[in-house]
């Protein structure tokens, strides 16, 4: 009785009476009880398609590392803590020396470390493996990120970079030497002063605005005067291109799991720094369409703006809209600042650290003076010593951690049973490769007598590549070797190089697939002639 009073109080006004009471004591319950049976038949379905899915690689007989039911590996692939550790796990642990399937999601992907497997994709058969992955931009917003070479496939990005190449032949590198030179002097001026008045100075920043003036100026005529002014605009503009932050990484899981809400939503996925740069290229373009040509990387992009002739000889322009030629130009600020700057300071770092190799090399460089009268272009590019030393730089901290194709013609492997798909993403371990044992004895230690002449033979091919492998390798590999060479000659020849207390060991950090020294590189620079 009292029981029933509580219920009837607690629904007065909506008179539902004994029927609902019998809902509620016989229905209810069995009612929960089916809606929990469905949600449980639910979750095992999908589980079941989950594992289904996650079988893609066993399946084939290729070997994974532990899966996660519907996320794969993906926690993993996108933590950018975490994705070069899991690499090195799936390389030694898991087959990806050779190759080793991975998801994100349920997405198979593929690791591949064997070099001779390498050859055949990245080289060999390349028109299978073309493209890298691609983003869906819809948002006007990116459209100068959406239209960069990097992300260009097929025929498109064959047109553009056949344009873009001839920025970096012998005879244009060349040209660009006394460029480069006079940056490298405002940089070693700079670091002096700085050593003068700090307890230590930060390579890896010195560097960035080396590598940023030089390729500002080489490619554009533009002068950034980074190592001049107080506070650099560009310098810091560029900086933010290389800040990853939390906010960014979740866009980017949106949009591979659900591209259509990115659009819908209208978010914006490139960095806001690009307005910036978009506006210098714009200014610099007009420039330059009022007459003032220079022969350079602006100039190939404009030019090309008024190509002609088909094949039945009727002039046809084939005209590069504004926007490609803005993309390009921001992607050439961007790619030539980082990786280079980096290079140079984990060099200048290894070379404190093992300093009869630093005696070793700036003897080198002064015998290069003493023959050629300065460093010169013909001196910098048979140094042995110096190109060693980079190259084992190079090695030990590869700029770029991983390599990545995306496949667009079905593909069986050779010599064995699988069948890469169209849409399919391949990546190689850059980094793992650089100091897998097997290739190179002792991988830990900074020796570039590995790289001398005497020495080349011994190194497997394809074990060696900082800069990519087989058409769509870098594009600028050359021009960023001279760069490098300058920047540490100079240096050399005008200080010692020693460890700072208290930094005598390098940080790096493994971001998003890039490598970089984590929190700069500080060093105690000793200036060899007086002042
Ligand atoms: C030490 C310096 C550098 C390193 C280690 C480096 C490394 C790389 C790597 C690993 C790739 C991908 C290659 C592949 O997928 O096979 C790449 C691509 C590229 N790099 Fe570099 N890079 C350096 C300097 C530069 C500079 C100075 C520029 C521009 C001025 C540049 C522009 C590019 C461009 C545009 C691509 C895309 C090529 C394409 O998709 O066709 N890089 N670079």
């Amino acid at each position: 009785m009292e029981k029933k009073l509580i219920r009837e109080n607690a629904f007065p006004s909506l008179g539902l009476g004994v029927g609902f009471e019998l809902w509620m004591t016989f229905l209810a319950p069995r009612m929960i009880g089916v809606t929990w049976l469905l949600l449980g038949a639910v979750l095992v379905l999908f589980w079941a398609y989950s594992w289904w899915k996650h079988r893609y690689w066993a399946n084939q007989g290729v070997p994974t590392p532990p899966v996660v039911p519907f996320i794969g590996h993906a926690h993993k692939l996108f933590a950018p803590d975490r994705m070069c550790d899991f690499g090195r796990e799936a390389y030694y642990n898991y087959g990806g020396s050779k190759l080793c399937g991975l998801y994100s999601f349920h997405e198979p992907t593929l690791l591949v470390g064997d070099p001779e497997l390498m050859r055949h994709i990245y080289v060999k058969d390349f028109d299978h493996f073309i493209d890298r992955r691609t983003f869906d931009m819809p948002s006007e917003k990116d459209i100068v990120t959406a239209n960069m070479l990097t992300l260009k496939t097929g025929e498109e990005w064959k047109k553009l970079r056949a344009i873009m190449s001839p920025t970096f032949t012998s005879g244009k590198i060349k040209g660009m030497f006394p460029l480069v030179c006079e940056k490298a002097d405002q940089l070693v001026s700079f670091c002096l002063k700085e050593a003068r008045t700090k307890p230590f100075v930060d390579m890896k920043y010195n560097f960035g605005r080396f590598t940023l003036d030089t390729i500002a100026s080489c490619a554009f005529g533009i002068e950034c005067n980074s190592l001049v002014d107080e506070k650099p605009e560009f310098a810091k503009q560029v900086d933010s291109f290389f800040k990853i932050s939390t906010g960014m990484i979740l866009k980017f899981i949106l949009l591979s799991l659900f591209p259509k809400l990115v659009e819908v939503l209208n978010l914006r996925l490139s960095v806001p720094a690009t307005d910036f740069f978009e506006e210098v290229v714009r200014e610099t373009m007009r420039a330059r369409q009022s007459g003032n040509k220079r022969g350079d990387f602006l100039d190939l992009l404009l030019e090309a703006e008024v190509s002609t002739g088909d094949a039945e000889g009727t002039k046809s322009k084939e005209a590069l809209d504004e926007v490609t030629i803005i993309s390009q130009s921001v992607l050439f600020l961007v790619a030539g600042y980082d990786t280079t700057a980096s290079t140079l300071a984990f060099a200048s770092f290894l070379l404190a650290k093992h300093p009869e190799i630093q005696q070793r090399l700036r003897q080198e460089m002064s015998e290069m003076v003493e023959e050629h009268g300065d460093i010169t272009y013909q001196g910098i590019m048979e140094a042995k010593y110096l190109d060693a030393c980079i190259m084992e730089t190079l090695r030990l901290y590869p700029p770029g951690l991983f390599l990545e194709r995306k496949c667009v013609k079905e593909y069986k492997i050779p010599g064995m049973d699988v069948t890469i798909k169209p849409g399919m993403i391949v990546t190689s371990p850059v980094y793992d490769i650089h100091r897998d044992p097997k290739y190179w004895p002792e991988p830990e230690v900074f020796r570039p007598e590995r790289f001398l002449p005497e020495n080349k033979a011994n190194i497997t091919h394809l074990t060696h590549i900082p800069f990519g492998v087989g058409p769509r390798n870098c594009i600028a590999m050359r021009f960023a070797l001279m760069e490098a060479k300058v920047g540490l000659a100079k240096m050399l020849l005008a200080s010692d190089i020693k460890l700072a207390p208290g930094h005598e060991e390098i940080k790096a950090e493994f971001s998003m697939g890039l490598l970089r020294p984590k929190d700069g590189v500080n060093l105690l620079l000793d200036p060899l002639k007086e002042e």
